[in-house]
């Protein structure tokens, strides 16, 4: 550890305090000044008690004996009711300082809190998928807002503490310039203490936030709804109870571990401590006997020197504090700095309302960060404008990947994809995904009314009933919508209410169509929307389909036939590269990959009319090797 170390450390640990303090005062700055006032007043309080100790007892002996009249007994009264006061003032200060502490603990969690969710829902998808990125998130998420609070608290002792202790030594000086010194010096062990034991601690929740993660995660497994029935059919229970155990006995043995050191190192520096208050009393006795102090001295010394060496501690232990919570709120900060990997342009060109051209994929080769494989390969691939385009294409061969680029979540590693000629880097990404609406092939559904569902789809535009239902049309929400006893105003899902409906994970979808179709965006792109209809509802959405769709410019990903048939143009997919094109007639004519995969479902059914083939799984890929 070398001085230019220690120098290094010290003005960071400034710059993340000064940052912390400035995060409190955006969150509660009255409060603060409120709170500052009242430590002031507190930190003077002790030194008063103190002063007023050693005149009520020199009052006292000097009384003693002098029988009962008001000449002997005012001496004593006004030291008395004095400190009768303070005292009274110090209660009540404590009492107005705790609902202080409390408004302030509420704000600045809430501000913490709104910053770390601001900053998550701004990162690029990629963070997600680097587990550095979901431990910054935990470190962020864990400790920063109750570090913000115990920084305030640290600081505010130290504030306290220092001006209690400025006026005790004021006191202790009168009785030997020495004294001020030997509280310091024999409080410097604990110094240590407190400072070795935090950069321990520290750097022991640094090395485990994984396992605190896995804890939580182990936790979730055996808590939360949508695991509960997969747990129960293949009694995982056990099994994720042992791993959640191991996890925490890990986790709690480090812990404890810690603890232990700090404990015995704790004992040594109090015994430093008791040996030189011990010393000196022995100083002040001698002086006393030597008649060159008073009862009432002594009875001063002894407590300043006791509340001094107290002091001293509290406040080295705060100065030590401060250091530890800093170094848990650099997570916070280094969290809130994440920047992104794909900048708004400088010059932004407007996205296009309509297109005329259309959308196109030039030699996109694409990676998923840290990975080697390409999952996309030099992909070509056009949607005219105002038609539906479907791709197909086997599992893994690149086909959500598409629409990821598509909005801008990832930028390719080489080739560009434009809208109407222009690349999207060109376009300022809020404005670019204002443009477009998707349904995914994992849709969420909220914990909200039913008619929120669907105006969550686009919350710019002041929700209208008319809308909504229009909206519900399109998807065959309304069908849902009659059977709810509310009708759109029923709560959807349980976690809030028993009263909420629990909807089957077709209707889900058909809702989170609705969100997608609420929305007028001129570029729709639909990720396996009829996966979980049923043949009928599906046929009957698709009659539908196209009159949704008209003067936009769609893109749907299926492994149906019954809905590739329909689409203007087809593509098939396989490894990060389209392999066929066409109608879904020029497709069969080709005689390839998805002619094949079309017969042998037709064999497979000896049916000859497709549209019954609906729930069948469209796997190009998987005929490969025929
Ligand atoms: N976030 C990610 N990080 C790394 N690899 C990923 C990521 N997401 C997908 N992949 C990989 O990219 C490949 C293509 O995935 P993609 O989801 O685009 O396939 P898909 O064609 O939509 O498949 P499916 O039909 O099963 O939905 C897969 O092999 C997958 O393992």
């Amino acid at each position: 550890m070398s001085w230019r170390w220690v120098l290094k450390e010290a003005r960071l640990k400034t710059t993340y305090l000064v940052r912390a303090l400035r995060l409190i005062w955006e969150a509660t700055g009255r409060w603060t000044l409120l709170w500052l006032l009242l430590l002031l007043i507190g930190g003077v309080l002790p030194a008063a008690l103190v002063y007023l100790t050693k005149h009520l007892v020199d009052a006292v002996a000097a009384a003693i004996g002098a029988g009962l009249s008001w000449e002997t007994v005012q001496p004593v009264l006004w030291p008395a009711l004095l400190m009768g006061g303070v005292l009274l003032l110090s209660q009540g200060l404590s009492g107005l300082t705790s609902w202080i502490r409390t408004a302030q603990a509420e704000h600045v969690l809430d501000h913490v809190k709104d910053l770390i969710h601001t900053k998550a829902a701004e990162v690029d998808l990629a963070f997600y998928d680097n587990p550095d990125y979901y431990d910054h998130l935990e470190r962020a998420n864990s400790e920063a807002a109750s570090r913000s609070l115990s920084l305030l608290d640290n600081l505010g002792s130290l504030l306290q503490n220092g001006v209690t202790l400025v006026s005790i030594a004021a006191i202790l000086v009168h009785y030997s310039i020495w004294l001020p010194l030997a509280l310091l010096i024999t409080t410097l062990p604990a110094l240590f203490v407190v400072v070795h034991h935090h950069r321990r601690e520290h750097a022991w929740w640094t090395a485990h936030t994984v396992d605190q993660r896995r804890a939580g995660y182990f936790d979730r497994l055996l808590t939360m709804a949508f695991f509960a029935p997969e747990v129960r059919v293949f009694d995982l229970a056990g099994h994720f109870r042992q791993r959640y155990q191991e996890v925490r006995q890990r986790l709690r043995e480090g812990r404890l571990d810690l603890m232990r050191r700090q404990a015995w190192a704790s004992l040594g520096a109090g015994l430093v401590g008791l040996l030189a208050t011990a010393l000196v009393m022995v100083w002040m006795v001698g002086r006393a006997l030597r008649g060159l102090a008073s009862l009432g001295d002594l009875a001063l010394f002894y407590q300043a020197f006791n509340q001094g060496q107290g002091l001293m501690r509290a406040l080295l232990s705060s100065a030590g504090q401060m250091y530890a919570n800093t170094l848990f709120l650099e997570h916070l900060f280094t969290f809130l700095e994440i920047q992104t990997g794909l900048p708004d342009p400088e010059d932004p060109v407007p996205v296009p309302r309509r297109l005329r051209e259309g959308i196109r994929f030039e030699k996109v080769t694409f990676r998923y960060p840290d990975s080697e494989r390409p999952v996309l390969r030099q992909l070509d691939l056009f949607i005219p404008a105002g038609k539906t385009v479907a791709i197909v294409g086997a599992n893994g061969a690149g086909k959500s990947t598409l629409i990821k680029l598509l909005c801008r979540f990832y930028d390719p590693d080489e080739g560009r994809v434009t809208l109407d000629g222009i690349d999207l880097r060109r376009f300022r990404r809020r404005e670019l995904l204002d443009a477009i609406t998707v349904l995914f092939q994992f849709p969420v559904p909220y914990q909200d009314t039913l008619a929120r569902n669907i105006a969550l789809g686009d919350l710019k535009v002041p929700p209208t009933r008319e809308a909504i239902e229009r909206a519900a049309r399109s998807a065959m929400v309304d069908e849902i919508a009659r059977k709810l006893p509310y009708g759109y105003d029923t709560l959807l899902g349980k976690w809030f209410s028993e009263e909420g409906a629990e909807l089957s994970g077709g209707e889900w979808q058909r809702v989170s169509l609705a969100r997608a179709f609420y929305r007028q965006a001129p570029i729709v792109v639909l990720d396996e929307p009829t996966s979980a209809m049923d043949s009928w509802t599906e046929a009957e959405w698709m009659d539908r389909f196209d009159e949704l769709v008209r003067g936009r410019t769609a893109l749907i990903i299926t492994h149906r036939f019954t809905t590739a048939m329909r689409a203007d143009l087809i593509y098939v997919m396989d490894e990060g590269r389209v392999i066929e094109q066409g109608t879904h007639h020029q497709l069969l004519a080709l005689n390839g990959h998805y002619a094949a995969s079309w017969r042998r479902q037709m064999r497979q059914h000896d049916e000859p009319e497709a549209s019954d083939l609906s729930a069948q799984v469209f796997l190009p890929g998987a005929d490969k090797n025929q």
